[in-house]
Order: C-alpha cells, then sequence, then structure tokens
C-alpha cells in the first residue's frame, strides 16, 4: 500500500452534457498547493465500481473527490462506506439533487474549496431493497415523474418542469400504503411516499425540514394529496406543514407496502415498478466534506 497522501479525483465525461477539463484542471492545482498527490480516474460506464475499488487499495486516498451527477456520487459513496476516506463533491450532472441537499455553492472554486476541507459530517446510509440512498428516495408521484423526465430527452430543470402536468393528468395515484416499523404498523393513503435521509428534492423542494442525516434515522413521509399551498410551503423552505399534508415518522429500520406496483426511485434515479420496500440505517458511515453552513444547520436541529 503507498504510504503518500493521494488525492483521488472521479469524474464521470458525460454526466450533464459538460466539458470538465476545468475541473479536472482546478482540482489538480488546488491538490498540488495543499501538498496532495494528484491521481484521475474517469469512469466509462463499465465495471467503475471495482476500478475504484481497486484504485483505492493501490494509492490508499485521504480523499475523493467526485465531478458527476447523482449517479456517480453513489458509486464511490459505496466504494468509501466505512472507510476514513472522506468524499468531497463537485456537482457536474444534469439535476445534482444530491449536491442541492447540501446547499452547495455554485462556483467551481467554492466547490473544491468545500470538497477538499476539514468540514465533515458522518452520514448515515440508508439500504433501500439492498442499494444505498444518500438524501431521498420515493414511491408514487415524483418517481413517476423522474421516469417521464429521463424518457423525454429534455434535461435540467426545464425537463422536469415540462413533464410536471402529463405526469400529474396521467398519474396513477393514490396509492394505498402499509408501513410496519418496530414502533407502529399503520396504512395511509397517499400520492406519494418518500424515504429521506436529506431534506429536499433535486427541485429544491424542502419536504423534510426537521431530517437530520447523521442521526441513525431517517423519514418516512407520506404526502396524502395535491395541496399547493402547502407545496409552495416546501418550495420556500418553510418548516411547518399541516398533518392533513403529509404524515411524517421517524425510525431507522421499515418494511413498505403497496396494494398496487407503484413508480420508485432511489436518489434521482428511476427503477421501475415494485410493491414492497425494506429500508434500514447500517452501522457504516460516509465520511464527507460538507458547507461549514450545512454542519451549523445540522447542528440547530
Ligand atoms: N464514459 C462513460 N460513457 C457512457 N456512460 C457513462 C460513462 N461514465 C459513466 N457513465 C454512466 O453515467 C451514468 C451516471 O451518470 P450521472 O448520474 O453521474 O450523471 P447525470 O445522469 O448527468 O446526472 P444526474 O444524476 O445528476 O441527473 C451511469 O449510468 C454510468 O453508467
Amino acid at each position: 500500500m503507498n504510504s503518500e497522501n493521494y488525492i483521488l479525483l472521479v469524474v464521470n465525461p458525460i454526466s450533464g452534457d459538460c466539458n470538465k477539463s476545468t475541473i479536472i484542471a482546478s482540482v489538480k492545482e488546488e491538490a498540488k498547493n495543499r501538498n496532495y498527490n494528484f491521481k484521475l480516474y474517469e469512469t466509462s460506464g463499465k465495471k467503475d465500481k471495482e476500478a475504484i475499488n481497486s484504485l483505492i487499495k493501490e494509492i490508499n486516498p485521504s480523499r475523493i473527490v467526485v465531478a458527476g451527477g447523482d449517479g456517480t456520487i453513489s458509486l464511490v459513496a459505496q466504494c468509501v462506506l466505512g472507510t476514513d476516506i472522506c468524499l468531497g463533491i463537485i456537482p457536474a450532472g444534469s439535476a445534482n439533487g444530491i449536491a442541492v441537499n447540501f446547499n452547495l455553492p455554485e462556483t467551481l472554486l467554492e466547490q473544491i474549496e468545500i470538497a477538499l476541507s476539514d468540514c465533515t459530517i458522518k452520514l448515515d446510509a440508508v439500504t433501500i431493497n439492498g442499494r444505498i440512498c444518500l438524501h431521498i428516495a420515493d414511491l408514487g408521484l415524483n418517481a413517476e415523474l423522474i421516469n417521464n423526465y429521463e424518457n423525454s430527452g429534455i434535461r435540467g430543470k426545464l425537463g422536469y418542469f415540462l413533464q410536471s402536468i402529463p405526469t400529474l393528468l396521467h398519474s396513477e395515484s393514490p396509492f394505498q400504503f402499509k408501513v410496519e416499523t418496530e414502533e407502529e404498523t399503520f396504512e395511509e393513503t397517499g400520492i406519494l411516499l418518500a424515504i429521506a435521509n436529506g431534506n429536499k428534492f433535486g427541485t429544491g423542494a424542502n419536504i423534510n425540514p426537521h431530517g437530520k442525516m447523521d442521526d441513525g434515522k431517517f423519514e418516512i413521509l407520506i404526502f396524502k394529496n395535491l395541496d399547493f399551498i402547502e407545496i409552495f410551503k416546501t418550495i420556500n423552505d418553510q418548516q411547518k406543514m399541516s398533518p392533513d399534508f403529509v404524515r411524517i415518522i421517524s425510525t431507522n429500520k421499515a418494511k413498505i407496502n403497496s396494494k398496487r406496483k407503484v413508480p420508485f426511485q432511489i436518489d434521482g434515479e428511476f427503477l421501475g415498478k415494485i410493491d414492497e420496500v425494506t429500508a434500514s440505517i447500517g452501522k457504516e458511515k460516509i465520511l464527507m466534506a460538507v458547507p461549514d453552513s450545512f454542519c451549523k444547520l445540522q447542528l440547530q436541529k
């Protein structure tokens, strides 16, 4: 194993349809300024997890910076889960839901500063049907929207906006959910059931304002109807949502069933229709570099 101090930069060359050469040059320069050795890995879309794991064994990096979309961030998060390798994020995807959740700044230099900083949290990893979820998974209307967006070919927020009306018109919601936890079992009808470790969707809607990402718990939120005033509150970061609009429970393990198959997504990736979900928080955490303001916000909750 190499004893030198490495930063590994993992770049998805095709994510977000943007050129990554400035990102690569800037991270390399900043790594050099901080006396780190620098290694670049560009994903190919095939066996990237295996390749990153073997690079980790080879160079033993103290930090991995990821420049890509949510899919690439999740992939690298699985590689560092339970280790003391710190993960930094440079959002370079089309939707960047995970970056929105951490309130990352817009400029590259600020993002690199944070990705290389010592301000870190030990993030809970929620395992949902065998996959890791870093911020939000859901069953129902939002997963339907993501599926329609992925099929539409129009990227970015405009793509989501354009799909929102047809999704609403053709939605199969409401759905009948049964939720079982160690504390309680109940049934609830809703248009969307979210399993949230994070707070915000990629659109910025703060659906889980009281959720903490390092408390060993996640929230299950069942949105009962399309109440536009309440939806407006989430978009405007308002803390209180009516119990007639959303039922919220906090737990570390749950089983969820639906009478019919429901569209399902994890961290922005559509995963088909399912009728059973199990979710739990494991002991292993992800050490992640985040903005100072995000750390302070977690402490206030
Ligand atoms: N060199 C490559 N060529 C083709 N596909 C790739 C390559 N590298 C990674 N991929 C694919 O990119 C996908 C992950 O993309 P990622 O989530 O990072 O970006 P995005 O979809 O643009 O952003 P977002 O998830 O924020 O919408 C995976 O399906 C992966 O297989």
